[in-house]
C-alpha cells in the first residue's frame, strides 16, 4: 500500500515494515517507524525517547528510520487542522509507530485526538504493563508487588463521543425519546441536561478479552480479572462480564477455568498449567490493586476503568514519568505513554522521558527486537538505580541527582552502549 502524502516526507534510506494476511509482521533490519511528538511535554520527552531507542537498535545491530509525523499543536501549524490524513494514513502504511501526549480541551472544543487515533485505526487494545523498576521510589512499601498488565477496551464506552450538549435541540430530542418513549421521564431532572451514551458490544468485549487471554497464556500469567461495574450497569458493564467469562469457557477449553471452578474442583489450589478468569467490580478492584497487588496478573476492562486504573496503579511504581503503554489492532501498533501533556512542565526540558522510552520498548518487541527492548529496560533501571534522575523522582530520592529530560536519555544511551 503506497499513499501520496502532502506534507511529511517518507525517508529514503529505511525500508517498509510489512504484514502477511495472518498478521505476522516482517520486519527489516531499518525500518521507517512514524513518531508523532506530542503537544505539552511531548516536546520534551519524545525527542530524548527517540535518541534512546536509536541507540538500543544500534547496539542490537539494526537501525531506526524515523518519519516526523504530526498531530494536536504541531499539526495545526503545519496543517491548520489537528489531526491530518497524512498521519493516519502513516499508521497504517507503517504498521508500528510511537506517539507523545494530545492535548484535549476540557468541555468543549474538538474531541480526543488520541481516542481519534485509536478509533480511526481500529486499536481497540490499550494494553499498560506496570511493572517496578529497581531504585524507582514509591508511595507503597512493596512497589515489586506490582507487575500488572492492563488490557483496556479503547474503541467503546463513554469514550465513543455519542454525547449531546445541554441547550440543544438534539440533547431535547434525545430527552424526549429516552423520557417518553423508553419510560425514563422521572429518571432526568428537569432544566438544562447533558446526555451521553455508553456503547459496549459483545464484538469489542470480546476480542480484547481474548487478547488478554491469549496474552496471559503466551507470556504464563496466572489470571486474568474481568473489571465492571455491572451491578450498577448491567447491560453494558455487566455484559462486559457475562461476554467475558464466554470467550474463556467457549474458546480455551480446560486450560481456561473460572474463580468458581478452582474453589469447587480444586479447593482453591491453581492446577499447573491452567490460567484462571475471575471478575471483581471497579471499586473494590481500586482499593486491591494498593491491598492485595499480588493477587492480580492481567486486567481486562473497559475504556473508562482502563484509564482511571492504569493511572492509579502507575503511581504505585513511580507514578506516570514511568508508566508506558501501546494501542494495539490487526497488524497495528501505535505506543504512547500512559500519561498526558503535562501543560505545566512543557517545553522546559524537565519531565520524565521513561514512560515514552519504555512505551518503545513495548513497540520493540512488537516488532520482534527482544534483545532491544531488554537493553532499553536494563540501561533505563541503571540510570535510576545510580540516583540520576528527572525532577519527579528526585524530589522522592534522598541524594538524587536531579538531570534534565535530555541529560537522562544521554545517561541511558551511555548505560546502553556500557550493557552491548
Ligand atoms: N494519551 C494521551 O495523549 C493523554 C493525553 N492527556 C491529556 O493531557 C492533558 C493534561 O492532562 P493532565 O490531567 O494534566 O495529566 P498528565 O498526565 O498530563 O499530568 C499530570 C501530572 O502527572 C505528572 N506527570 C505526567 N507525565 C509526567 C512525566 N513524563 N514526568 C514527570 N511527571 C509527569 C505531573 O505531576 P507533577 O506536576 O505533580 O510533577 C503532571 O502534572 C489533558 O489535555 C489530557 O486530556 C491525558 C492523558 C493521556
Ligand atoms: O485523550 C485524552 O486527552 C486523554 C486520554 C487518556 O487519559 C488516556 O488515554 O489515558
Ligand atoms: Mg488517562
Amino acid at each position: 500500500m503506497s499513499y501520496d502524502y502532502e506534507k511529511v516526507e517518507v525517508p529514503a534510506d529505511g525500508e517498509t515494515i510489512t504484514a502477511d494476511e495472518d498478521g505476522t509482521l516482517d520486519v527489516p533490519e531499518n525500518p521507517i517507524i512514524p513518531i508523532i511528538h506530542g503537544d505539552g511535554i511531548g516536546k520534551d520527552v519524545g525527542p530524548a525517547a527517540q535518541k534512546v531507542l536509536d541507540a538500543a537498535a544500534e547496539a542490537t545491530g539494526r537501525s531506526v528510520e524515523w518519519m516526523r509525523v504530526y498531530a494536536g499543536s504541531t499539526a495545526r501549524e503545519k496543517y491548520d487542522e489537528n489531526l491530518p490524513d497524512d498521519t493516519v494514513e502513516a499508521i497504517k502504511q507503517f504498521h508500528v509507530a510511537i506517539k507523545g501526549p494530545l492535548t484535549t480541551p476540557v468541555g468543549a472544543g474538538f474531541r480526543s485526538l488520541n481516542v481519534a487515533l485509536r478509533q480511526k485505526l481500529d486499536l481497540f487494545a490499550n494494553v499498560r504493563p506496570t511493572y517496578h523498576l529497581d531504585g524507582v521510589p514509591s508511595p507503597v512499601k512493596e512497589p515489586s508487588t506490582m507487575d500488572m498488565v492492563f488490557f483496556r477496551e479503547n474503541t467503546e464506552d463513554v469514550y465513543a463521543g455519542i454525547e449531546w450538549e445541554a441547550g440543544t435541540d438534539e440533547v431535547e430530542q434525545v430527552r424526549d425519546f429516552v423520557g417518553e418513549e423508553m419510560g425514563f421521564e422521572d429518571t432526568m431532572h428537569d432544566g438544562p441536561i447533558g446526555i451521553g451514551v455508553k456503547p459496549i458490544s459483545e464484538y469489542g468485549t470480546k476480542r480484547l478479552v481474548r487478547e488478554s487471554i491469549d496474552y496471559a497464556i503466551e507470556n504464563d500469567r496466572d489470571s486474568v480479572t474481568l473489571v465492571h461495574k455491572g451491578n450498577i450497569m448491567k447491560f453494558t458493564e455487566g455484559a462486559f462480564r457475562d461476554w467475558g467469562y464466554e470467550v474463556a469457557e467457549e474458546e480455551y477449553g480446560e486450560d481456561v477455568i473460572t474463580e468458581d471452578t478452582l474453589w469447587d474442583e480444586h479447593d482453591g489450589e491453581q492446577p499447573e498449567g491452567t490460567l484462571v478468569v475471575k471478575d471483581r467490580i471497579a471499586d473494590n478492584m481500586l482499593q486491591q490493586l494498593l491491598t492485595r497487588t499480588g493477587d492480580y496478573s492481567v486486567i481486562a476492562t473497559m475504556n473508562l476503568n482502563g484509564d482511571y486504573m492504569s493511572d492509579a496503579a502507575g503511581a504505585q511504581i513511580g507514578g506516570l514519568g514511568i508508566a508506558p503503554g501501546a494501542n494495539f489492532g490487526q497488524k497495528r501498533c501505535l505506543a504512547e505513554p500512559v500519561h498526558g501533556s503535562a501543560p505545566k512542565h512543557a517545553g522546559e526540558d524537565k519531565a520524565n522521558p521513561t514512560a515514552m522510552i519504555l512505551s518503545g520498548r513495548l513497540m520493540f518487541e512488537y516488532m520482534g527486537w527482544d534483545d532491544a527492548g531488554q537493553l532499553i529496560r536494563d540501561a533505563v533501571e541503571e540510570s535510576i538505580s545510580s540516583k540520576k534522575v528527572t525532577y519527579d523522582l528526585e524530589r522522592q530520592i534522598e541524594g538524587g541527582e536531579k538531570l534534565k529530560a535530555s541529560e537522562f536519555a544521554e545517561n541511558v544511551v551511555e548505560n546502553i552502549h556500557e550493557l552491548s
